[in-house]
């Protein structure tokens, strides 16, 4: 039986002429590794900024399963009012509520993380003030809190803390903990990145082209990491990437995109030998040198 943490149903993203996706639906099992593949420009990384809250969807459903809910991504970004809205002040209050209070923070509360292509640390921290400030929404923020130094608060600092170094061990990261973050060594950054997105404590992971820069060790690496954060954690994994290596090497379950549709989807077995994702993203006679 299906147990998807993530349903995508007829995503429409358009940027004024431009229709970046068409009509995208696909699912992540629970536990899965599932990727995204297809040629630049395909529409892959406005998939992830439509379920992430930094693009708001032009169409399309995306229902996200996870802390034991259901969270419909589109409504708590926060939706247009239509005039038939005012007939049902139910969905009229509720709009405005996610208007006003609704965004991307919601979705990152509702159990959904990412990681970007570009990196975005903050370069002029230490690694370990990178992951106390991706818990800020956790931790007990009380001014006063914090300057009568209240047990609570300490105890929240230490949990903060805790979970931090936790993740560090997980990427390996724990001997580069006090030292800024702009002086890690390019796959240290992605590793932080990865690091950083899992002290929000997210169901699932949403990562751009983690191994894009990568040298063959650091992306056997990052593939060990992403192997022990499925069987030791129970997390998803939604992957863009272009290194097909290591795509068909980790991946359950593969959707590819073209000019913003699917095009195929399968297990990396299927997708290898699908012509329709060899013409259109591999080139019909370099199957071979390619997957
Ligand atoms: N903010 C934007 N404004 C206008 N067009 C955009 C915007 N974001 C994306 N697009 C367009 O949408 C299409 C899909 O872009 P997208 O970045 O999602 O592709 P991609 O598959 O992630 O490509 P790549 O593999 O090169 O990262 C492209 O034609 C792109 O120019």
């Amino acid at each position: 039986m299906s147990d998807a943490i993530l349903q995508v149903n007829n995503l429409m993203m358009r940027f004024g002429g431009i229709k970046a996706l068409n009509d995208v639906s696909l699912a992540v099992e629970r536990g899965s590794v599932t990727s995204l593949i297809g040629p630049n420009g395909a529409g892959k990384t406005t998939v992830f900024n439509c379920l992430t809250g930094f693009y708001r969807a032009t169409g399309g459903r995306i229902t996200l399963n996870a802390n034991q809910r259901s969270t419909d991504v589109i409504q708590v970004l926060g939706q247009k009012i239509h005039p038939g809205d005012w007939l049902h002040p139910a969905r009229l209050g509720s709009r405005i509520w996610y208007k006003m209070f609704g965004g991307a923070h919601l979705v990152n509360r509702a159990g959904l993380a990412r990681t970007f292509q570009n990196i975005r640390l903050f370069r002029e921290m230490s690694v370990v003030e990178n992951l106390l400030v991706a818990q800020h929404m956790q931790v007990n923020r009380q001014l006063i809190a914090g300057i009568l130094n209240t047990r609570g608060y300490r105890e929240a600092e230490n949990r903060a803390l805790d979970r931090a170094f936790y993740w560090l061990e997980n990427v390996d990261l724990v001997g580069s903990a006090n030292r800024l973050a702009g002086t890690l060594s390019y796959g240290q950054q992605r590793r932080l990145e990865i690091a950083r997105a899992m002290c929000t404590r997210p169901e699932l992971i949403c990562l751009d082209e983690p191994a894009a820069g990568l040298n063959p060790v650091e992306t056997e690496a990052l593939s060990q990491i992403l192997h022990r954060l499925r069987a030791d954690h129970r997390i998803s994994v939604l992957l863009i990437e272009h290194d097909m290596p290591m795509v068909m090497r980790i991946s359950d379950h593969i959707v590819v995109l073209d000019h913003g549709d699917v095009i195929a989807q399968g297990t990396p077995q299927q997708i290898r030998h699908d012509p329709r994702v060899i013409a259109a993203y591999l080139g019909a006679e370099e199957e071979d040198d390619h997957v």
